[in-house]
């Protein structure tokens, strides 16, 4: 509102930061301001790091129980980018970063493939796909010769019967650059339930990558359209990875960029070590042009010695995250709202992106993280009961959920980060994490963009309609801030009813 005095009401950030109080998301509340434009005039593009840029200011977080090539490949496809995480061997975690790269449509099957001398002693097989491919090696990298339908299985006298067997013969397939409409037109024109993606990998030959239900097809014309996908120079998803500050993490570096990664997070809940610090001089050394995101920081301190050490973005927050304990166990963080805020003040003088990770359960934290002067949010709990995240659903109490785990429980350490915690010398295994369930909120495709519009209408209120704008609001001191006191909070939310159904789109 052009020429219009502006009244003294509410605080600026700077003031209401400075009082002491590790204020987190829901503590604060801002005051709205002026709309002179309609919500979809918004613009939620923005940088996840100094040189890559999104259309959607989404970050899959690098957890074993969020983002391995399924997920990376639907944030890449909503404009989003997943980064896959570290809690494997290297060539796991680089054929997942190839594997989401190879993909032109947003989701993938866990394939099962069988040589013709194998058999199939369960019915099991059959759960992640509508068949078991047959190849001629019995790997993904190898002729397709035919399928087995549990149909055909079923019916067999003995398990123990080689698959050549019975197997339909057919090597129907599709190049895996087709696009989702492409794949669709294909399944409908030849009345097919099903093809496989096939990608010819050159003198290595073939390789099946991904397979594409009828049943697919309908579910994903179902949902929102949505924005420009991320791709990078080669017209491939963009994919993240994360990686540690051990030696061998060196090692694990030169395999990733090898596959083809675009940006990589340093993962650690105290970024400001001597350990990052080494790594980041390191890794922008050994490659120049490869975006690095450090981490994690909550102080402007923290922040100041990762991007004088060269960091392309940074990550913000400690023991925030819903499956975290650090605060309680190692009585160090920072309220996630005071985190942001303060670390963006400093890195957006010298133009550093900041993710704000951990916390995030709604879409006004997402328009709380981004108006703080957040560039992307990451987030764990949010997208892991998603149909993209890994592992399956079960049922606990009547409800359908998928497992959820911090990379800091015991459990998650037990399986690949040892070196990590054990790591050499240290005897006792200290948890910073728990395992827990979160329930199935059916597919990122869908949610994330309703979650994007309401971010939208967030931004509206507050008068910004970019990115930049609501920055630029905070900056100048226009945008103005209260605390929510616990009664303001209890208003805040829905209360006083006998019952209700919160179903937001
Ligand atoms: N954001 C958060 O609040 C938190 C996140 N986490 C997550 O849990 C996982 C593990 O985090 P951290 O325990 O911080 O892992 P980390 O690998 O950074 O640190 C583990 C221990 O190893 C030490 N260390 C690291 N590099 C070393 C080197 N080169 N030589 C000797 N010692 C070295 C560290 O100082 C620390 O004591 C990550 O995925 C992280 O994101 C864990 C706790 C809190
Ligand atoms: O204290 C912790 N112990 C852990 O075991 C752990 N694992 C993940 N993280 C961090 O939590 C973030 C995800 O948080 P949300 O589920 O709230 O999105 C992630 O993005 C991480 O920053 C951990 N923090
Ligand atoms: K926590």
């Amino acid at each position: 509102m052009d020429g219009a005095p502006l009244l003294d009401d509410g605080f600026p950030a700077a003031r209401l930061f400075s009082q002491g109080y590790s204020y987190t998301y829901d503590d604060v509340i801002f005051l709205p301001h002026y709309i002179d434009f309609p919500t979809d005039a918004v613009s939620l593009s923005t940088k996840l790091s100094r040189r890559v840029a999104l259309a959607t200011p989404c970050v899959a977080s690098p957890m074993d129980t969020v983002t391995e090539s399924s997920m990376a490949a639907a944030m890449a496809s909503l404009g989003a980018i997943g980064i896959i995480h570290s809690n494997n061997n290297v060539s796991h975690q680089a054929s997942l970063i190839r594997l989401a790269k190879s993909h032109k449509i947003p989701f993938n099957h866990d394939l099962i493939f069988k040589s013709p001398s194998d058999s199939i002693l369960s019915g099991e097989e059959f759960s992640s796909a509508p068949c078991i491919f047959v190849t001629e090696s019995g790997t993904q990298n190898s002729k397709l010769l035919g399928t087995v339908e549990k149909s055909n299985w079923e019916g067999l006298d003995s398990k123990e019967t080689r698959v050549s067997e019975y197997m339909t013969k057919s090597s129907v397939s599709i190049p895996a650059s087709y696009s989702f409409e492409d794949v669709a037109g294909y399944l409908a024109k030849n009345e097919l339930q099903y093809v496989p993606l096939v990608r010819d990998n050159g003198e290595e030959g073939e390789e099946i990558v991904n397979l594409v239900t009828s049943d697919d097809v309908e579910r994903i014309q179902g949902f929102p359209k949505f924005g420009l996908p991320s791709l990078g120079a080669d017209g491939e998803f963009l994919v993240g990875a994360s990686i540690g500050t051990r030696e061998s993490d060196k090692e694990r570096l030169e395999h990733l960029v090898k596959a083809g990664v675009n940006v990589v997070v340093l993962d650690s809940s105290q970024g400001n070590s001597i350990y990052q610090i080494e790594m980041i001089k390191y890794a922008k050394k050994t490659y120049p042009e490869l975006d690095l995101i450090g981490g994690n920081v909550v102080t402007a301190y923290q922040a100041q010695n990762l991007i004088q050490a060269g960091v392309d973005g940074l990550r913000v927050g400690m023991g925030s995250g819903s499956i975290c304990t650090t605060q309680e166990v190692c009585a160090v963080g920072r309220g996630q709202a005071a985190a942001v805020y303060k670390v963006a003040s400093i890195a957006a003088q010298s133009g550093v992106p900041v993710i704000a990770d951990g916390g995030i359960s709604n879409s006004g934290h997402i328009v709380k993280a981004l108006t703080l002067g957040a560039s992307t949010v990451m987030m764990g709990s949010f997208l892991a009961g998603s149909n993209e995240a890994p592992g399956t659903y079960v049922y606990q109490d009547g409800r359908r959920v998928k497992k959820y785990r911090g990379m800091g429980s015991l459990e998650a350490m037990t399986k690949g980060s040892d070196a990590r915690y054990l790591g050499d010398k240290a005897k006792l295994k200290i948890a910073q994490g728990v395992v827990g369930a979160v329930a199935d909120k059916g597919s990122v495709l869908k949610f994330i963009p309703y979650t994007m519009q309401a971010v939208k209408q967030g931004f509206q209120d507050l008068g910004a309609s970019s990115l930049q704008s609501a920055h630029d609001l905070l900056r100048s001191g226009v945008l103005r801030l209260e605390v929510r006191t616990g009664a303001a909070q209890v208003e805040g939310g829905v209360h006083g009813l006998v019952s209700y159904e919160k179903k937001s789109f």
